[in-house]
C-alpha cells in the first residue's frame, strides 16, 4: 500500500516489530501487525509489566526497534535519525505520559505553548497560540488567571494533569498518546476528566491510544485492546 493510502486509513500500523530491553531479566516484546485507524479512540490494557509503556514509547519514536516498521500517518519512523524523530513526535503526536512531565518553574500557560516552539505545522493552525492555549485550559476546567500566573510546581495533580492535556492538544496533531493519565484522579474526576479528553479529540478528529488499569474507563473506546493479544511478550534471565 502507497504511503498516501495509509495516511487516510491508519494512524498507526506496525509490522514485524522487535524490541527488548537490556537487563535482567531481560523483556521481549514482538508484534506482527497492529494497525489502528485514523479517528479510532482504544484502549490499551494489560497487567503491570506486561510492556503497554514499552509499546507507546516505540510507537512515540522515544525507543528504536530492533527491527520492523512503525508508521505513524503513513510515514515510518523506524529510519528516522533521533533529531528528526524528535522534531516528528513534536509535530505529529500529543504525548499524555504518566508523570506529566510539565516544567516545574514555568507557568502553566508556558508549559502548554511548549510544543509549538518545536512543531511549525502545528504552530500554524494555531496562529494565537496564547488564546487557543487559554481556550484549551478553559474546556478543561483552567481558569485563565490561574494557567497564567501559576507554576506547574504549584498546582494540583489534578490540574497538573489538565495542563498536560492541553499541551498534547494544543496545534491538533492527530494521534494523542496516553499512559495512565487517570492514575491520580478519584472516580468522579476521572469520569469527568474523559468526558473532556473525549470531546476535544472528537473535535479535532484524532486518534487516541490510552493505556489505563481501571477496566470501567474501557466502555466509552470504540476498541479495547489487550497487549497479550497484539504482542508476543518474553522475560529471560541473561
Ligand atoms: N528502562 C528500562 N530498562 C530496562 N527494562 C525496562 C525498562 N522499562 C521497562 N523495562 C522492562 O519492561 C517490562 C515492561 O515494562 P512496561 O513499563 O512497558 O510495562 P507496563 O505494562 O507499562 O507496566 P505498568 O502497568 O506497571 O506501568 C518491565 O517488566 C521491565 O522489566
Amino acid at each position: 500500500m502507497a504511503a498516501s493510502e495509509t495516511e487516510a486509513t491508519n494512524a498507526i500500523l506496525m509490522s514485524g516489530v522487535k524490541f527488548a530491553w537490556s537487563g535482567a531479566p531481560r523483556f521481549g516484546m514482538s508484534i506482527a501487525e497492529l494497525a489502528v485507524p485514523a479517528g479510532q479512540t482504544v484502549f490499551l490494557l494489560g497487567e503491570s509489566g506486561s510492556g503497554k509503556s514499552t509499546l507507546l514509547s516505540l510507537i512515540c519514536g522515544i525507543n528504536q526497534p530492533e527491527e520492523g516498521r512503525i508508521e505513524i500517518a503513513g510515514q515510518d519512523i523506524v529510519p528516522m535519525k533521533g533529531a528528526a524523530r524528535d522534531r516528528f513526535r513534536a509535530e505529529q503526536i500529543g504525548v499524555i505520559f504518566q508523570m506529566f512531565n510539565l516544567l516545574p518553574y514555568t507557568t502553566a500557560l508556558d508549559n502548554i505553548l511548549l510544543p509549538l516552539r518545536f512543531a511549525p505545522e502545528r504552530r500554524r493552525r494555531c496562529p494565537d497560540g496564547r488564546g487557543e492555549a487559554l481556550r484549551l485550559a478553559k474546556a478543561l476546567g483552567l481558569p485563565a488567571a490561574l494557567v497564567e500566573r501559576t507554576q506547574a510546581a504549584a498546582l494540583s495533580t489534578g490540574q497538573q494533569q489538565r495542563v498536560a492535556v492541553a499541551r498534547a492538544l494544543i496545534g491538533q496533531p492527530q494521534l494523542i498518546i496516553a499512559d495512565e493519565p487517570t492514575s491520580a484522579l478519584d472516580a468522579n474526576a476521572q469520569a469527568a476528566f474523559l468526558d473532556l479528553l473525549f470531546e476535544q479529540v472528537q473535535q479535532m478528529g484524532a486518534t487516541l491510544l490510552l493505556v489505563s488499569h481501571d477496566i470501567r474507563l474501557a466502555e466509552r473506546f470504540d476498541r479495547r485492546l489487550d497487549i497479550l493479544d497484539i504482542a508476543d511478550v518474553r522475560r529471560e534471565a541473561t
